[in-house]
């Protein structure tokens, strides 16, 4: 926070670099810097951002994000807190009815924030306007009490991000101003009549934001892994690859290159669709604030989908990391546990994947059939109803693979949406036949999102001007990215004919020359993320390489080596030891 303070870093900028780097088993103060930095910023009006924003920037309120409930996390329009209007004393009476009710996960809200944005159903002259966000203070700000009304607590260890204190909170009637609730987009006037804002989904605009920055954390989070990884791929010597010759580094091994290349090369792809994301985002910011919000369903479908896909492929990609690392992988000092349960929550939280993905395929969907009414629709979705010819690119070209990703996504958007037709003309219920088309729904938005990243890695590594050198080692690394991927989806380019069995067999075997090729690269191109060895914090991937001397180094410090004896041996193994059990 003294750093930030120092280097005057707005609040709501601190988050995926600074701030998280700090502490890797969870830092309780994420989302205080993230999201609650950016619902004040984006959906409190300027004068709600006057009273709170400068006492958030000084820490004075210490904030989290309260949505989830036990009861539904999802489901947002199907949460049970309450806010209802009270006219008579201008304020709103929060309350808890069930169990189910409880806001449950916020991180932070157990022992350190003394504030939240609350989402909770809106009630004003009898009737429900859905969720809204509302600032509420849940503790005192002096004693750090928390208030008549309000309860609060930790729900317990987790699989990982345990130094976060995750909390629970239920409301007992409780009051708090008008002027609370955030009101930047809607709002409930004195006499309590409603004024709706310009989107409905406008509320949900922190998760937005949060979706994107998660995807930029996803690709430093594999950067990590890769870079450990990597380097101990380099120091580390196994086995013969040739009989009777020293043992070779196991970065020699293609199985090795396997694991390591296309993994390095994702976090290239998962960081320029990041940047494309966030231009998207900045873009639609700027429109909102004139108004105009054509782009927002755009942003939100890219947003969901990005948020997907490099979740999963960084989660993915950890975990082959650390067993690329064999035995060692597994020791915590290694850095790759932790890297791998900080991440594997990234697909549930913030929007479980899934269901991200199903709104992803609803808009592919719909895009499809608004093209095929010749109803005008948006440009990352143009190419579903666009001629599906290939065009004139070399065979098996970068534009030619990128072309039969394009057609392949067309081809299953298309095919999926002839079975929900034939579903629909059987069950007489578009819900029902959603529900049955669902897992190749999944599929098409899984294609879309791919298609998406690939295009995105291809275009930004082709606009590289600075060096020559460096663009075509970019150019190998997304290449091998492309193959990787259309060898993982084989079955759709072989159903949509855009690739023949001869040519995955072609590009597969240039998919094995490639990691021969990268191979000299892959040190300098993990060293080139630059992640001081303080960040990496792993005993396997530091710079110098001292591998096995600071695995032994870091051994001493286990508290079982305090003293030759342990406690236990007195207390259990000696009794053990002398009874005649
Ligand atoms: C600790 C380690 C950190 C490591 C990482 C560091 C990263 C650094 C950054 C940050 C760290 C912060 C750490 C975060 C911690 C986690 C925080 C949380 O988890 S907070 C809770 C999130 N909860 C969800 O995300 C619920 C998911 N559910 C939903 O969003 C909705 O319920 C949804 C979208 C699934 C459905 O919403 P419907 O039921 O209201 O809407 P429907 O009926 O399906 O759709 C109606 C229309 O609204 C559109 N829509 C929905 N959402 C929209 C949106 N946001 N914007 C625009 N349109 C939207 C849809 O596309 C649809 O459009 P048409 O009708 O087809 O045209
Ligand atoms: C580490 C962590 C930190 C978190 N931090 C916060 C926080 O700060 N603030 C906050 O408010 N929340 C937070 N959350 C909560 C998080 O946002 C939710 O857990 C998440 O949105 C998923 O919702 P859920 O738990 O209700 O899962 P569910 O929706 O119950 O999912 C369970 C299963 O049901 C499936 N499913 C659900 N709906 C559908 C559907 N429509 N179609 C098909 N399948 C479906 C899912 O795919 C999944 O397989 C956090 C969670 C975690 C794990």
């Amino acid at each position: 926070m003294r750093k930030l303070a120092e280097h005057n870093i707005p609040l709501r900028e601190a988050s995926i670099t600074q701030v998280h780097s700090v502490l890797r088993d969870g830092n309780p103060l994420i989302v205080h810097t993230s999201m609650f930095a950016n619902a004040l910023a984006s959906l409190a009006n300027p004068k709600q951002q006057q009273q709170w924003v400068p006492l958030a920037e000084k820490n004075r309120i210490i904030g989290t994000y309260a949505q989830t409930e036990i009861g539904h996390g999802t489901f947002v329009r199907g949460l049970e807190t309450t806010a209802i209007f009270d006219p008579e004393t201008k304020e709103f009476v929060l309350h808890s009815p069930t169990i189910t009710s409880t806001k449950w996960w916020p991180g932070g809200l157990g022992k350190t924030a003394n504030a939240a944005i609350v989402m909770a159903q809106l009630y004003t002259q009898g009737k429900c306007y859905g969720p809204h966000p509302f600032f509420v203070q849940l503790r005192d700000f002096d004693t750090h009490h928390s208030l008549p009304g309000v309860i609060l607590g930790e729900i317990g260890p987790r699989l990982g991000i345990n130094s976060q204190d995750n909390g629970y909170l239920r409301f007992d009637h409780y009051r708090i101003p008008r002027t609370n609730m955030l009101m930047r987009h809607s709002q409930v006037l004195e006499d309590g009549s409603y004024v709706k804002p310009i989107h409905n989904k406008l509320s949900y605009g922190t998760m937005v934001w949060t979706r994107v920055a998660i995807v930029h954390s996803c690709s430093k989070k594999l950067a990590c892994a890769v870079t450990i990884a990597t380097r101990y791929s380099a120091v580390r010597h196994q086995s013969e690859l040739v009989p009777g010759k020293p043992e070779p580094q196991i970065l020699e091994y293609q199985t090795q290159q396997y694991k390591l290349l296309p993994h390095i090369a994702s976090v290239f792809a998962i960081l320029f669709s990041a940047s494309s994301v966030l231009r998207m985002q900045r873009n639609v910011a700027a429109s909102i604030s004139k108004g105009n919000v054509e782009l927002l369903p755009e942003l939100h479908i890219l947003s969901c989908a990005m948020k997907a896909l490099s979740s999963q492929d960084s989660t993915q990609g950890i975990e082959t990391c650390r067993l690329a690392c064999g035995g060692h992988g597994y020791i915590a000092s290694s850095g790759l546990p932790s890297l791998y349960t900080s991440t594997t929550c990234t697909i549930t939280y913030e929007g479980e994947n899934t269901v991200l993905l199903l709104q992803v395929a609803r808009y592919l969907i719909k895009s499809y059939r608004a093209g095929l009414e010749g109803l005008p629709v948006l440009p990352s979705v143009m190419y579903l109803t666009a001629p599906s010819a290939m065009h004139q690119s070399p065979p098996l070209s970068n534009q030619a693979l990128i072309e039969a990703f394009r057609i392949s996504s067309a081809n299953l958007v298309k095919e999926t949406e002839s079975r929900l037709c034939r579903q629909f003309n059987l069950e007489q219920n578009f819900h029902y036949a959603w529900n049955r088309c669902s897992v190749a729904l999944v599929h098409c938005a899984e294609l879309h999102s791919r298609y998406y990243m690939c295009e995105k890695f291809l275009s930004t590594v082709e606009s590289i001007r600075a060096s020559d050198r460096v663009r075509s080692v970019l150019q190998d690394l997304c290449r091998l990215y492309l193959i990787h991927h259309i060898t993982l989806n084989q079955g759709h380019f072989l159903r949509s004919g855009t690739l023949s069995g001869v040519d995955l067999s072609t590009l597969e075997e240039e998919m094995y020359e490639l990691l021969a090729k990268l191979r000299p690269q892959a040190v300098p191109l993990v060293d080139a993320f630059d992640f001081r060895d303080e960040l990496l914090g792993s005993t396997l991937g530091a710079w110098d390489g001292r591998v096995y001397e600071r695995l032994y180094e870091e051994a001493q410090k286990s508290p079982l080596n305090k003293t030759d004896v342990s406690k236990a041996y007195h207390k259990y193994l000696q009794p053990l030891m002398k009874s005649n059990l």
